[in-house]
């Protein structure tokens, strides 16, 4: 199965995207940004990609941190709002009024979030996983935006959502943006042909730094 236009918005109102969210679990939005701001954070992505800023992923928290090619692939940078460029400031000034009007749509009690610039080199994947960790349950809704121009069928590196009865794939298409329930929703990113960038993130119920509690 491919997706289904009815789960991805473009000038939505926030209630129908809300709407989406509660119905099915998971959403798209597409221009999230303007073409614009997304080559600008892109820009600063290749900036840190050059000062060699991006290291290899892993997977699991504290004790259970591993890093484990055959299970994902890409390389992260963590983004430290003190630390993050204008473009990249804008980013997370929008991520924080959606997640405002998330509460208040959905009555959720959303307090903080986490996030990081991820590249996929070609070939690399990530295999099916819930993104709300075992050892904690701070994790309520994950968001992956993408910026790659220039993706075409064929490139890969698509979100494959697994539902009961099927999957939906995601191209990761400049500009859009995925969002999901953390604990529910098993994706995968599919093996990419291309370079592969994005910024995922997760909106906790607590505030970062206390999410073992
Ligand atoms: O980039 C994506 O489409 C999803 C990435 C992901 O699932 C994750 O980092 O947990
Ligand atoms: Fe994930």
């Amino acid at each position: 199965m491919t997706y289904n236009g009815s789960v991805i918005w473009s000038d939505s109102s926030i209630d129908q995207i809300a709407d989406s969210l509660a119905d099915n679990d998971f959403c798209v939005i597409e221009d999230f940004l303007a073409a614009e701001d997304v080559m600008r954070l892109k820009a600063v992505m290749n900036h840190h990609r050059e000062q060699e800023a991006f290291q290899k992923a892993g997977i699991g928290q504290l004790q259970n941190f591993q890093v484990d090619r055959d299970i994902r692939g890409d390389r992260i940078k963590w983004i430290d709002k003190e630390e993050a460029l204008s473009p990249t400031k804008m980013f997370l000034e929008k991520i924080e009024s959606f997640m405002r009007e998330l509460n208040r749509c959905l009555f959720l009690s959303l307090k903080d979030y986490e996030t990081h610039f991820a590249i996929y080199p070609k070939g690399t994947f990530y295999e099916a996983h819930i993104d709300q960790f075992q050892s904690s349950g701070a994790r309520k809704i994950s968001f992956a935006f993408y910026l790659n121009e220039n993706w075409k069928a064929g490139d890969g590196g698509e979100l494959r959502i697994h539902k009961n009865d099927g999957y939906l794939d995601i191209e990761p298409i400049a500009g859009r943006i995925a969002i999901f329930r953390s604990d529910t929703v098993l994706h995968e990113v599919m093996s990419t042909e291309v370079d592969r960038y994005s910024i995922t993130g997760w909106m906790l119920d607590r505030p970062v730094g206390v999410t073992f509690v």
